[in-house]
């Protein structure tokens, strides 16, 4: 549970070592819960209980804390005068990062503490017990007084939490652009820095009640940023994170649901599927996980998503859907629906089969959520259109809005808009013709891979290429969060204005950066770790909207004459973050749709009020899709159908 940070739920082991370092006693509890507690003398212990076991206090005196792997729910405490040290595992990484926070700034606040300075005789003669208390929440104040104090002591005097070789986590890698552990300990605080909303607060509590969870929501209501929330308030030995494609599993930290299931495409007989299931990796994954995340579950196919519900009850042995798993399922059905290809002598692929079709997403009894505050655009009537638009509605308000935007300038300081394409092919030609037109020599960044042999891999699942060539004036997008307050984030803009010491220097809004090579980390199926180390840019000249799903983007046009899916056209236009950094060519009516299954299912889901649509509308069934054949002027339509709050 996230709390005030005083406490955590994790898996702990206590060693305590006699003087030629070996263990001569060793506590193990698999769920244990730990707590900060102070006693009357305001000195700071920690202790450690499990069910039916006595409890240990151990002074936090004289620690050293190993914190490179907090990110991965570790840590480890060395208690020197005790010679002992506590190793904590499987400890939700946003819990064990508050955890630590905590102890830090209330170690640091301590020393001007009243109590502090009570002498050791005044309590020995006391004949009071000694007392515990509890450790009380972090203030702001005590905060930002513990920031500065480390701001100010850094690398001269060593904090109370810095390890014992104080090597600054990250000084291997390429780029100094990483922060070190103990800064991280600050700013990717769950309370300061990553805010929820009201609405994503109770998803998140949602998820921690165990139950089955979907959300939903429009583009850019913070689904993907809350499941990293999410994924951070598990525990991570046995949550695992995917998503329908590589890229969106990458911006989550977790692997493609192809990836966890090891049933290949899906398409082989269930007994096959099982057998494929069951050799030793695949298998060890399937029972080891409690919590499944998938993100993008617009995109999973129905018959692959029953399929793994059979193969998860068959290999864990359990006959409760997906095998007693709790499922946390995110994504907008109103957007891309999964890739459907022909089958084997067939011509025409058959319409998408979305998940919620399924039996096995009945068995679910998913809990639903709808997240309605958009954070991706601030302004109202932007908001409002998009929302017409998801449901495939068109009314002279949108037409007019979008086709008002054909014309205006949206270029600043040579950073170009960058075009999104229905089809691949076409942004590839893009760009490659683009960077061809550049006078001057092309500059060619290769990616290096820890595993040989798995560019193809990387290249699916990480955001960069393995090779990247660039020009001065290149248009290019950065593809990591550098410094967000400078808006030097994921998706943001720019353009090459030189090269120094061979590395390009990127003129961003208003903002130069001198780049550096950055690491990707992609977990593999067995839960190693794949890294791949190359400039955080790709070309922008052009995307496919496909590859633009799940993206915030500075400065877009499109054309969307060629879109051949229902919510495509939603996609495109919900990545710009308003009207003035937009430009739609040649807007018509017919390009927006919505699937008519879709707008079926959203109808009764519980949370979602949806205005029935009214017998003049102009809605006609043409196979698995509902076109509108002319932006309805009716006053029906005047209203959205999605009731927004
Ligand atoms: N509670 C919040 N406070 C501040 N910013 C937020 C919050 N939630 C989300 N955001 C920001 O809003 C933007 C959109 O978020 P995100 O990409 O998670 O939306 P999404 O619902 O996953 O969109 P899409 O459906 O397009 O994938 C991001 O820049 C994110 O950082
Ligand atoms: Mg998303």
């Amino acid at each position: 549970m996230v709390d005030n940070g005083s406490t955590l739920s994790c898996a702990v082991t206590i060693e305590w070592l006699n003087k030629q370092g070996i263990v001569q006693r060793k506590v193990s509890h698999k769920k244990g819960f730990v707590q900060l507690i102070r006693d009357d003398r305001r000195e700071m212990f920690v202790q450690i209980s499990a069910e039916k076991c006595s409890s240990i206090k151990l002074s936090l005196k004289g620690i050293s804390v190993h914190k490179k792997f907090m990110n991965e729910g570790k840590t480890s405490i060395k208690f020197q005068p005790l010679n002992c040290t506590m190793y904590l595992s499987n400890a939700p990484p946003g819990d064990l990062l508050s955890f630590l926070r905590t102890m830090f700034v209330k170690m640091t606040g301590e020393k001007s503490a009243p109590n502090a300075n009570t002498s050791l005789r005044t309590q020995l003669l006391s004949s009071k017990p000694q007392q515990f208390e509890e450790i009380s929440p972090v203030t702001t104040i005590e905060l930002n007084n513990a920031m500065k104090k480390a701001t100010r002591a850094s690398d001269t005097t060593p904090s109370p939490l810095a390890g014992k070789k104080r090597k600054l986590e990250g000084s291997d890698r390429p780029s100094a652009s990483k922060p070190t552990s103990a800064k991280r300990l600050y700013t990717s605080s769950p309370i300061s820095n990553e805010p929820l909303d009201f609405e994503q607060k109770e998803v998140l509590d949602a998820c921690l009640s165990g139950r089955n969870i979907f959300f939903t929501g429009s583009a850019g209501t913070g689904k993907s940023y809350l499941l990293r929330r999410i994924i951070r308030a598990l525990p991570p030995d046995v949550t695992v994170a995917t998503a329908s494609t590589g890229v969106a599993a990458c911006h989550i930290g977790g692997i493609t649901l192809h990836q966890f299931a090891g049933i290949g495409n899906g398409d082989a007989s269930l007994e096959r599927s099982v057998q494929l299931a069951s050799k030793p990796v695949a298998l060890g994954i399937w029972k080891k996980c409690k919590y499944l995340i998938i993100d993008e579950i617009s995109m999973v196919d129905g018959d692959y998503f029953e399929k793994i519900e059979q193969v998860a009850r068959r290999v864990r042995n359990n006959e409760k859907p997906f095998g007693g798993l709790q499922l946390i399922l995110c994504g907008d059905f109103f957007q891309l629906p999964p890739v459907s290809k022909p089958k084997l002598g067939e011509s025409k692929a058959a319409p998408p089969k979305f998940c919620f079709k399924t039996n096995a997403w009945e068995s679910c009894r998913f809990n639903t959520f709808e997240l309605k505050r958009v954070h991706r655009q601030t302004d109202d009537r932007f908001i409002k259109i998009l929302n017409k638009i998801r449901i495939g509605h068109v009314d002279e308000e949108v037409t007019d809005a979008l086709m008002s935007t054909s014309k205006q300038t949206i270029e600043r300081d040579g950073i170009l808009a960058t075009r999104l394409c229905s089809h691949t092919k076409d942004a590839d030609i893009i760009n490659e013709s683009k960077l061809k037109a550049l006078p001057g020599h092309c500059i060619l960044f290769e990616a290096q891979d820890s595993v040989p042999g798995t560019t193809n891999m990387l290249d699916q699942q990480t955001p960069v290429s393995s090779k990247l060539e660039l020009k001065v004036g290149a248009q290019v997008m950065l593809l990591k969060n550098i410094n967000v307050s400078a808006g030097l984030v994921n998706g943001a803009r720019g353009v090459v204005k030189s090269f120094t010491e061979g590395l390009p220097v990127v003129l961003f809004k208003n903002k130069e950066l001198h780049l550096k090579k950055e690491r990707w980390v992609v977990k593999s199926a067995s839960g190693g770790s794949i890294t791949r180390v190359q400039l955080p840019l790709k070309l922008a000249w052009a995307f496919s909207i496909h590859k633009s799903q799940g993206l915030t983007l500075d400065c877009v046009e499109m054309s969307l004459g060629r879109v051949f899916e229902a919510g495509q056209a939603y996609v495109a236009l919900s990545r710009a973050q308003s009207l003035d950094s937009l430009r739609v060519l040649d807007f018509k009516a017919s390009q927006v749709w919505a699937n008519p299954d879709v707008l079926e299912f959203y109808r009764y889901m519980d949370q979602i009020r949806i205005i029935p649509l009214g017998p003049k509308s102009k809605i006609v069934n043409e196979g698995n899709v509902l076109r509108k054949k002319s932006a309805p002027k009716s006053k029906l339509y005047s209203k959205p159908l999605v009731t927004i709050s």
